[in-house]
């Protein structure tokens, strides 16, 4: 069980993202160009926690790679406050679904390796021990990951992107490959880190459920070519009950607009 303990020294302020008209077009192997994502617009405050949700090959990580910079818009712009987005930046982290930790490194080092490779050397061991602690592996710091559960590792990798002080977390299906019960303590862990935090978070998610259990407001996109359908606010109370009448109901408005009511896939 994590408990709640104190907030690391430098708490980074989320920042506003925007995202204006974009549009991306790709070959596909048939060497035929389609359009993968069509006039994309989205605005999210700072301190955000939006969900992108909608059927594989809509562009939900086509759009999370143009936030972090891996991939540039055929139209349109990215805007990180009043800043474009050209390439990727520290200030904007990214944790997918494979924790992708170093092997050879025990859980302190993989989380020291980020500011170490990018020249940082002050005050790095007393943040690596901060950001251990925030998210609950104080007792795991000299573990290799072969010993770390999923949800473990995973927590580690969130700490791995936390030392960097993102004002933006991309977080591209971060729990799918969790076990159900691992999954929903690790949204909790998510919502603990983004509470703690105030990072603005962007998270892609397959899940329903978890996109209202998590998110200030829900992004619907659909595919071919992929764009936002809606946007949905989420207006319950944290929190969330997800038995309850209006989680069920809001679960069911976006099931019958994804067109799988019905369809528990
Ligand atoms: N570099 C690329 N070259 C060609 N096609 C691509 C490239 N990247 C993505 N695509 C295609 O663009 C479409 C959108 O892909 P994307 O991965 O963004 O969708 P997604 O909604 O994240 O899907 P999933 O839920 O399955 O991860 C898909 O048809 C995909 O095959």
């Amino acid at each position: 069980m994590v408990t709640a303990i104190p907030s690391p020294s430098h708490i980074s302020e989320g920042a506003a993202l925007r995202v204006n008209g974009v549009s991306k077009r790709f070959i596909s192997p048939d060497r035929s160009e389609f359009t993968a994502l069509d006039n994309v617009s989205l605005s999210v405050r700072p301190g955000q926690l939006v969900s992108l949700v909608g059927p594989s090959g809509c562009g939900k990580s086509t759009l999370l790679r143009m936030i972090a910079g891996l991939e540039t818009p055929d139209s349109g712009e990215l805007l990180v406050g009043s800043e474009k987005i050209t390439g990727p930046n520290a200030s904007r982290g990214l944790v997918f679904q494979d924790p992708n930790l170093f092997p050879w490194l025990t859980v302190r080092k993989n989380v020291e390796a980020g500011p170490l490779a990018r020249g940082v050397r002050k005050d790095t061991r007393k943040e690596v021990e901060e950001f251990i602690r925030l998210v609950g592996l104080e007792n795991f710091a000299d573990a290799f990951p072969h010993h770390l559960s999923g949800g473990m590792a995973q927590r580690v990798a969130l700490a791995r992107a936390l030392i960097n002080h993102p004002q933006i977390l991309l977080l591209d299906e971060p729990l799918g490959a969790l076990d159900a019960f691992t999954r929903m303590r690790m949204q909790d862990e998510v919502l603990r880190l983004w509470q703690a935090r105030g990072t603005t978070m962007i998270f892609v998610t397959h899940d329903i459920d978890e996109a209202i259990y998590m998110s200030d407001s829900i992004v619907i996109m659909t595919p071919r070519p992929g764009k936002i359908e809606e946007i949905i606010p989420v207006e319950l109370e944290r929190p969330r009950d997800r038995s309850s009448e209006e989680f069920l109901a809001l679960r069911a408005r976006i099931l019958k607009m994804l067109h799988f009511a019905g369809d528990e896939h």
